[in-house]
C-alpha cells in the first residue's frame, strides 16, 4: 500500500473532523485544570485512607444525630450528609477522623460547567454527544495512520522512535510531539469513543442484581453500626459509598458500594446478605471517566492538558504542511503535448520541492525554443518524437521512491517506445540520510539496463536543494547538449519576518586562502548560539545562503570564503566596519554544543571552524574539548590562532590538533589527523561524548569512513551505533 493513501486517510480524517477537535482541544486545556484545582483544595486528610470505615461511622455517630450516607470521591474527599443535632439535613466535607466539617461541598464553577457541556455534546445533547463520540473515533484513527506515517517516513515502525532529521519546524515538530503524545492520545481517544457509547446504552448493562433470602432478615439483637466486624475490617480507601438504611425496619439494609464490589448488609447484625461484582462495563466506565478527566490525579490531568495543546498544534502544522506541499506540487502547464515533444522532464517528488527546480529547467528549455513535456514518474507513457529524457527524483523513507515514482520501474518495463531515448538522471536528496539520492540511482541504474536507453549525462546528486549545485549540473548538461539555457532561481519569497539587523564591529582581511572573519553585533538583543545558523539573502537574491555561527562576546562571528562568483561571500567581502546588514539567525538545535557529555571533539576544515570558535571560548560550558582542523597551510591557520590561543588560556579547550594539506614537510588531512589520535576518540565515544563534525561534506564522508574504521577496530562497533544514539552530530554543506 502506498504512503499516499496513508496521508490522504490522515488528511481527510483531519479536515472532516479539525473542526470538533479543534472545539475539543481547547475545552479539553481548560477542563483539564478543574482536577487540578479540585486536587489542590485541602479537604484530603492525611493518612485517612487507612482508618477503618467503623472509625468514621463512631465520630460521625457522636457529632451527628443520624448520618445518611458517606462518599469517598476520586480525590480521596470523604464528604458526609447527615441530619444536625439541630435538625438540619447537610451535606459537607468531613475529617474522617473526626467527623467535624472541614468544607462545603466544591460547585463546579460556570466556565466548567460550559466548557463540560461544549466538550461532551457541543449544547446539542444526544445529536452532539454522537458527534464527539464519532469524532473521538476519527481522532483514534488518525493516531493510527500517523503511526503509519511516521513508520513510512523513517523506514519501518522498528525505527519508529529513531532520529528524525529537521527538514521544517511544523514537519518536524509534528513528529516529535506526536511520538510523545501518541499513547495519551489513543487513550483519551478510546476512553471518549467509550463515555459515548455509554451514554447511548450501546454496552452491555451494568446494573447489579442483588439476590438475598428471606432469612437474611430474621430479627437478631442489634449491635452498634460502629461494631460491625465488615465496617471494621474495611478500611476507607476502598469505599467509594456507603447508604445508611431508610427506617429501623430489618427488611431495610446499608448499601455500600467499594472500588470492584457491592455488598447489601443487615442493618441488625452487620452481616453481608449479599456481595456482588461491580461488572466489567462498570468497572471500565469509572476506568475511563478517570482516565479521561483525569479526576484525582494532577500528573495525568497535567499529561491530558499538555495533550489537548499537542492536537491543537498537530491541527495547525498538519495544515500548513498540507497547504505548502499542495503549492509546491504542481507541474506547469505543457505548452507542448508529449508526443510532440523532443524533451521529455520526469518529476519524482514526495514534499513538492524538486518541483521548483524542475520547473525552472523547464522554462529555461522552452525558453531556448525547444519542444518540452513535464510530468511525473509515475506518468511515464510512449512518447513519439522524444529524444531526451531527463529524470528529477528525490528519495523518500529509507532511500524508497517518492509516492508519485513508485510505478516507474514497472511502466518502465511495460511501456515501449518506438525510438531509443539519451537520459539524464538528477537525483535530489539530502546528505543527513544514509542513503543519499538512492532512488536517483535505482532509477539510473534501470534505466542503464534497458537496451531503449541511452546514457547522456551521468548521474549527478544535489544536496539540499542546493540551487547553485543545479546550475552548474544545468550548465554541464547544455553544454554538453549544444544549448544555451537560462536557468532562473525558483522565487521564493523571502521570509522578512524574523530578519534582524547588524552592525559590522570588526573583520579580518582576505587570507591567501580568500578567507576572512566577521564580526557581526546584534543592533537588538537576540538569542542565539554557536552551531545556529544565519540565513543571507544577498541582494534580495530569492536563494538563501546559510552560514554556521559562532557566539562570541555576544556578537556573531563568521568565517567566510570568497567565491569569486560568490554573491554572498562578495557582498559580505565588500561590508565595512560599521555597515548594517540584515539577516535570520535559525535555530539550529541539532548542532548546538551538547549539554550533557563530559567530553567533546570537534572536527572541521576551512570555514567549518567558525562554530567551534565559539563553542571553544564559551567557558560556561564544562566539558573537555578537543579540536581537530584541517586547513590548507599554515598561513591559514594565523586568522583563528587568537581565539585557539584565549580558549587555551581560559583553559576551555583541551587539546588542538591541526593538518595542513599544503605545506610539503607535513602534509596531511584532518581524517589522518584523527587516525593519530585513536584514543581520544575511541575514549571520547566509549564514555558517551560526542564528535561534532562542520566543514565540506568531502572531509564529512573522509572523517566518517576514518571513524567508522576506529570504532570498528577499538570497539567492535560501526560508527552507526554511535549515531544512532546522537553522539555524532554533522552540520556539512
Ligand atoms: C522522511 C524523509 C526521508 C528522506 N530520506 C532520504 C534518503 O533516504 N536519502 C536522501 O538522499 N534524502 C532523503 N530525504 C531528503 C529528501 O530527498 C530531500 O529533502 C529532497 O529535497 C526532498 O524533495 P521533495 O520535496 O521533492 O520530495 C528524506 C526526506 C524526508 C522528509
Amino acid at each position: 500500500m502506498t504512503i499516499s493513501i496513508w496521508r490522504y486517510s490522515h488528511f481527510i480524517l483531519a479536515i472532516s473532523s479539525s473542526l470538533f477537535i479543534l472545539l475539543a482541544s481547547i475545552t479539553g486545556i481548560i477542563l483539564a485544570f478543574e482536577p487540578i484545582s479540585n486536587k489542590l483544595e485541602p479537604y484530603a486528610v492525611h493518612k485517612a485512607e487507612t482508618l477503618s470505615l467503623a472509625k468514621t461511622i463512631q465520630v460521625l455517630q457522636s457529632e451527628y444525630s443520624e448520618i445518611i450516607n458517606i462518599d469517598i470521591d476520586k480525590n480521596d474527599f470523604v464528604s458526609a450528609s447527615v441530619i444536625t443535632k439541630e435538625g438540619n439535613n447537610e451535606t459537607f466535607y468531613i475529617n474522617p477522623f473526626t467527623g467535624k466539617k472541614i468544607g462545603e461541598l466544591i460547585e463546579k464553577a460556570p466556565i466548567f460547567k460550559f466548557a463540560t457541556n461544549l466538550h461532551r455534546s457541543l449544547f446539542l445533547k444526544s445529536t452532539g454527544r454522537a458527534i464527539i463520540g464519532i469524532v473521538s473515533f476519527l481522532l483514534l484513527l488518525m493516531a493510527i495512520t500517523g503511526v503509519i506515517l511516521i513508520g513510512k517516513r523513517q523506514g519501518g515502525l522498528s525505527k519508529f522512535f529513531s532520529k528524525v532529521v529537521k527538514e521544517e519546524f511544523d514537519q518536524y515538530y509534528h513528529i516529535i510531539i506526536g511520538r510523545y503524545t501518541l499513547i495519551p492520545i489513543v487513550i483519551v481517544t478510546i476512553t471518549g469513543v467509550y463515555l459515548s457509547l455509554e451514554k447511548f446504552s450501546l454496552l452491555p448493562s451494568d446494573k447489579i442484581s442483588h439476590q438475598f433470602l428471606d432469612e437474611s432478615f430474621t430479627e437478631t439483637s442489634k449491635i452498634n453500626v460502629a461494631d460491625f466486624q465488615l465496617f471494621k475490617n474495611t478500611p476507607l480507601e476502598d469505599v467509594e459509598h456507603l447508604e445508611f438504611p431508610f427506617s429501623d425496619d430489618i427488611e431495610d439494609y446499608f448499601t455500600l458500594k467499594l472500588k470492584d464490589e457491592e455488598i447489601l448488609i443487615n442493618q441488625f447484625s452487620g452481616v453481608a446478605i449479599s456481595t456482588q461484582q461491580k461488572p466489567l462495563v462498570t468497572q471500565a466506565s469509572n476506568l475511563s471517566f478517570v482516565l479521561h478527566t483525569g479526576q484525582g490525579s494532577i500528573i495525568w490531568s497535567l499529561v491530558l492538558l499538555f495533550t489537548s495543546a499537542a492536537i491543537l498544534f498537530f491541527i495547525y502544522s498538519g495544515f500548513a504542511m498540507s497547504i505548502r506541499r499542495t503549492k509546491k506540487s504542481t507541474v506547469p502547464k505543457n505548452k507542448h503535448k508529449k508526443d510532440q515533444s523532443e524533451f521529455i522532464i520526469l518529476v519524482g517528488s514526495e514534499t513538492g520541492n524538486t518541483f521548483a527546480l524542475s520547473n525552472a529547467f523547464y522554462n529555461a528549455l522552452l525558453a531556448a525554443g525547444k519542444t518540452v513535456f513535464i510530468t511525473e514518474l509515475n506518468k511515464y507513457t510512449t512518447y513519439k518524437k522524444a529524444k531526451q529524457l531527463i529524470i528529477f527524483t528525490s528519495t523518500y523513507g529509507e532511500g524508497e521512491a517518492p509516492t508519485n515514482s513508485k510505478n516507474f520501474e514497472k511502466l518502465i518495463s511495460n511501456t515501449q517506445q518506438k525510438n531509443s531515448l539519451q537520459y539524464s538522471v538528477v537525483g535530489f536528496g539530502s546528505m543527513a540520510y544514509p542513503d543519499y539520492c538512492k532512488y536517483a540511482v535505482v532509477v539510473d541504474a534501470t534505466l542503464q539496463f534497458h537496451k531503449n536507453f541511452i546514457p547522456n549525462t551521468a548521474l549527478h546528486k544535489i544536496n539540499n536543494q542546493s540551487f547553485s549545485d543545479f546550475s552548474l549540473w544545468a550548465k554541464k548538461w547544455s553544454e554538453h547538449n549544444g544549448l544555451t539555457l537560462n536557468l532562473e532561481a525558483p522565487k521564493n519569497r523571502i521570509n522578512t519576518k524574523n530578519q534582524k539587523t547588524f552592525q559590522l564591529v570588526n573583520r579580518t582581511n582576505l587570507n591567501q586562502d580568500q578567507t576572512f572573519l566577521l564580526h557581526l553585533k546584534p543592533s537588538k538583543k537576540v538569542t542565539f548560539q554557536s552551531g545556529d545558523l544565519l540565513s543571507v539573502h544577498p541582494e534580495n537574491d530569492p536563494v538563501e545562503r546559510l552560514y554556521s555561527i559562532a557566539k562570541l562576546d555576544n556578537n556573531i562571528l563568521l568565517s567566510i570564503k570568497k567565491h569569486e562568483f560568490g554573491l554572498c561571500s562578495n557582498y559580505f567581502n565588500h561590508l565595512n566596519i560599521n555597515d548594517m546588514t540584515t539577516a535570520t539567525i535559525k535555530t539550529n538545535t541539532d548542532f548546538h554544543f551538547p549539554k550533557k557529555a563530559k567530553e567533546v571533539v570537534m572536527i572541521a576544515n576551512g570555514t567549518g571552524i567558525a562554530p567551534f570558535l565559539g563553542m571553544i571560548n564559551d567557558t560556561t560550558k564544562q566539558a573537555k574539548k578537543y579540536l581537530f582542523w584541517g586547513g590548507r597551510s599554515k598561513e591559514s591557520l594565523r586568522m583563528y590562532s587568537d581565539l585557539i590561543d584565549r580558549a587555551f588560556y581560559s583553559k576551555s579547550l583541551s587539546g588542538f590538533f591541526v593538518s595542513f594539506s599544503r605545506e610539503e614537510s607535513q602534509k596531511k588531512y584532518v581524517q589522518n589527523l584523527i587516525m593519530e589520535k585513536t584514543e581520544i576518540i575511541t575514549r571520547v565515544l566509549k564514555s558517551g561524548g560526542v564528535i561534532m563534525i562542520c566543514g565540506s561534506v568531502a572531509m564529512q564522508n573522509g572523517v566518517l569512513t576514518t571513524l567508522n574504521d576506529i570504532t570498528s577496530a577499538e570497539l567492535n562497533l560501526p560508527l552507526s551505533a554511535f549515531q544512532d544514539n546522537n553522539q555524532i552530530k554533522t552540520d556539512c554543506y
